[in-house]
């Protein structure tokens, strides 16, 4: 098996609204890929069909050689889903949560006190679940999909809402678990994110992929002239293009000189006309 995921010409209409057009994109093993848009251009429901939640109005998918429209209980101790909180226990503790899942995959305990204090909930063990925090929940939530070791992760906008350091936090486990040998399917609106995390990145816009390929590529592809921005020391700036010309301008008064390269943020801009937030 090369491919964790294969999408082929995915579809998918509510009614007479199209959500998803055509997708097509292949996850190889071992990376991580990301699924990036701005809200309702289509990432949960992609995630949805993909882990046999909901059919496709049309095309074929598989996950894991598996094709997805016959995905059973079984097939779910290959993968794990991040979403949102729902199914969590609030009036339970974190372990207890925990402990009900790894009954139903007959995982030890002791796998679970070794994901709690790798993610840093091992303090908050026996605080209940509707007392945590966002962060810490999120980080419950990361480890209940984590519990059972899945080959493939999917998790969708796992940093959403979430404090810098947090966000960092889950962003080393994510790279953690690749590194073990994990797929990981992420969707995010965090151009930033998908950069420092993604070998490869689909931009979903309105339902259809505008471009998929690995960030450095993408950047390659989008690189305009590059310019540089100076800063003299009254404050006043300058944009000016990186030229010799230019440069043998530059005069000692300078402060600061810096390239702007552009990002996926500026990439998808220049694609779709929009913002991602
Ligand atoms: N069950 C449903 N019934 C009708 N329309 C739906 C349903 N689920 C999703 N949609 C529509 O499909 C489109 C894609 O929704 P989806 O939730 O996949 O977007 P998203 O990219 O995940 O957005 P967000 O970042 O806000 O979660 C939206 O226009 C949404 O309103």
């Amino acid at each position: 098996m090369t491919y964790a995921i294969e999408m082929n010409d995915i579809s998918k209409n509510f009614g007479n609204q199209t959500a998803l057009k055509k997708i097509n994109f292949n996850v190889k093993k071992g990376e991580i890929f990301g699924f990036l848009g701005p809200s309702g251009a289509g990432k949960t429901t992609t995630i949805k069909i993909l882990t046999g939640q909901i059919k496709s109005s049309n095309g074929t998918a598989k996950i894991l050689d598996q094709d997805v429209k016959t995905i059973d209980s079984h097939f779910y101790t290959r993968i794990g889903i991040v979403t949102d909180n729902s199914g969590v226990f609030k009036q339970l503790s974190c372990y207890e949560n925990l402990k009900i899942f790894a009954q139903i995959y007959n995982i030890p305990d002791a796998r679970i006190d070794l994901l709690m204090s790798r993610v840093g909930l091992i303090a908050a063990k026996k605080k209940k679940a509707g007392k945590l925090s966002k962060g810490m929940l999120q980080r419950l939530i990361l480890v209940r999909a984590l519990l059972h070791n899945p080959e493939l992760l999917f998790l969708d906008e796992p940093t959403s809402g979430l404090d810098p350091k947090t966000m960092k936090e889950i962003h080393q486990l994510i790279l953690e678990e690749k590194k073990r040998g994990m797929t990981l399917f992420l969707t995010t609106h965090n151009m930033h994110e998908a950069e420092i995390l993604c070998d490869q990145v689909a931009l979903l816009h309105g339902g259809e992929i505008v471009e998929c390929n690995s960030p450095q590529t993408l950047k390659k592809k989008y690189y305009k002239e590059p310019k540089i921005e100076i800063t003299y020391k009254d404050d006043t700036q300058k944009t000016l293009n990186l030229t010799r010309e230019n440069v043998k301008k530059i005069n000692k008064d300078i402060l600061t000189i810096h390239s702007n390269e552009p990002n996926l943020e500026e990439i998808f801009l220049q694609l779709t006309g929009k913002e991602l937030n």
